[in-house]
């Protein structure tokens, strides 16, 4: 396939499109901006996956920084986005998102919490533009160019292997950074809202896990990218565990049931432990030597100055947080001392549990936060380990009643697991394990002030509990 996509439509179209897209992204779970009015937008890129014509639909793929109230000038994050060092990712500027949008004269009925809203006045005037992946037509059109590698305008298709075609198309209604189509039970694809120059994590890794022939995560099927103005992964599509439960729902239900999960975390524990080893195997690690150490605290460091800034109710607790920092300052591990690729956000949202009985990992995106660059740093596997530990405490926390015995009993099934599949406990290196466990919780405060205040009072009943009596 090599087929001219026009730009001419999307370009010209910007401005009748603004005043729709400045009221609508907000409201979108994925948009990571919340809080900040939006100010303006300028175009990364555009194509006409499918023309916009007067007899069905047609559909727009976007990539469109959007600026916003408070950010600087002249700095950029997200696809293209350097600062004049050349870092990518600057921590200021407009993030640049992906859409789909669907345009139709009438759309249906079942379009309708969809819409976006009609365009007044452009080249579009009079037609009404809605998410297009709701579209039934729209994502099949997705999966059809998903089938045959090849370029369309800036975006370029690949795959790993054929993919059936004329499935279904649903889109998954789950809390979700990003957004998924389910086709058929066959696959699953995710289209990356949030997008960043580079290969994204959630391709880079589950390839080479399936190169290393690890079966734990699903093998990226066929994948979608844009090389304008720089390469960055927009979508990947996946086999579709069917009949797969995750790991926060299933430790939710053995809590209400009052039922023991110990069994279930310490294979979690295996199946951690069997991923990190993997991608050990396949990509670069290094040994946790001063320096690193050193950097890692600081890093630690910085991201709680920056936390408390963003939400000041951590203030009364950042001396005792601090310890748990400085405490790995400079030193060496004797057990595991290495870093290496991980995960980058584990948490039990993020496990699925297969009718088979097996754990599957998947999400491999990293902190959704986070610079694209930070993500893919090798990092020691006890921060992945103590995402999950955490998320043992969050299921705990937000039952009633609260039952810290059931989160102690995970956590110690799931290091026993992660022990015994690993050769390496990751309770020999408590400071290391603190560390991290700290590092997330205030990650979560910060995470939840901004998508979910009324979550906030779990991470903050951990960040009491860590900051100790220093606090
Ligand atoms: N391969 C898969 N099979 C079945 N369900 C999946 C698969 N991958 C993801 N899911 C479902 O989709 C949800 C969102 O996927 P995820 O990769 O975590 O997206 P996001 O980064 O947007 O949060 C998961 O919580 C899970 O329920
Ligand atoms: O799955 P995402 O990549 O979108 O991860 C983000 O959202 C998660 C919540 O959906 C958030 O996880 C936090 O809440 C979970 C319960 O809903 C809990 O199990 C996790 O331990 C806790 O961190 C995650 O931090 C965030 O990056």
């Amino acid at each position: 396939m090599s087929e001219a996509a026009s730009t001419r439509t999307p370009v010209a179209l910007l401005p009748s499109l603004s005043p729709l897209l400045r009221e609508w992204l907000p409201r979108q779970r994925w948009f990571a901006g919340k809080g900040r009015p939006v100010t303006g937008f300028s175009l990364v890129a555009a194509a006409e996956l499918l023309p916009v014509d007067s007899t069905g639909p047609g559909l727009l793929h976007l990539l469109l920084r959007v600026q916003q109230a408070g950010q600087a000038t002249g700095k950029a994050t997200g696809a293209g986005g350097r600062t004049a060092g050349g870092k990518r990712d600057a921590p200021h500027g407009g993030d640049c998102y992906q859409l789909l949008l669907g345009v139709r004269t009438t759309p249906p009925p079942y379009l309708a919490s969809a819409l976006i809203g009609r365009v007044t006045d452009g080249p579009l005037a009079g037609r009404t533009v809605y998410e297009g992946l709701h579209d039934p037509r729209l994502a099949a059109l997705l999966l059809e160019r998903l089938r045959t590698p090849g370029r369309f305008g800036p975006l370029r298709f690949d795959r790993a292997v054929p993919v059936l075609g004329g499935l279904p198309a649903r889109v998954l209604d789950a809390e979700q950074s990003n957004s998924s189509l389910v086709y058929g039970d066959s696959y699953i694809l995710k289209i990356f809202r949030r997008v960043y120059p580079g290969i994204n994590p959630d391709l880079e890794l589950p390839l080479a896990l399936a190169g290393a022939g690890c079966d734990r995560v699903p093998a990226p099927v066929a994948w979608f990218e844009s090389d304008a103005p720089e390469p960055c992964t927009l979508g990947v599509l996946q086999p579709y565990l069917r009949g797969s439960q995750d790991g926060w729902q299933l430790a939710l239900k053995a809590l209400a049931a009052g039922r023991d999960f110990t069994a279930e975390a310490q294979a979690l524990g295996r199946a951690t432990a069997e991923v990190h080893t993997a991608l050990a195997a396949a990509l670069p690690t290094v040994s946790l030597s001063r320096p690193q150490t050193e950097d890692l605290a600081t890093a630690m460091n910085e991201r709680l100055d920056a936390a408390v800034r963003a939400v000041p109710a951590l203030l009364p607790y950042v001396r005792g947080l601090r310890t748990a920092f400085d405490a790995i300052a400079g030193a060496t591990f004797d057990g595991d001392g290495r870093a290496q690729r991980i995960h980058g956000d584990l948490h039990l949202g993020q496990t699925l549990r297969t009718p088979d009985g097996g754990w599957s990992v998947i999400d491999f995106e990293g902190e959704p936060a986070r610079p694209l660059d930070e993500r893919r740093e090798v990092q020691p596997p006890v921060r992945d380990i103590a995402g999950i530990l955490r998320s043992f405490d969050y299921a705990a926390r937000s039952h009633r009643p609260w039952n810290p015995a059931w989160a102690a009993r995970c956590r110690a099934a799931y290091c026993d697991g992660y022990a015994e599949a690993s050769g390496s406990d990751p309770r020999t290196e408590p400071e290391l394990l603190r560390a991290y466990e700290t590092d997330k919780a205030v990650y979560e405060v910060v995470y939840e002030a901004r998508h979910r205040p009324d979550w906030l009072p779990v991470p903050m009943s951990a960040i009491r509990r860590l900051a100790g009596p220093a606090g």
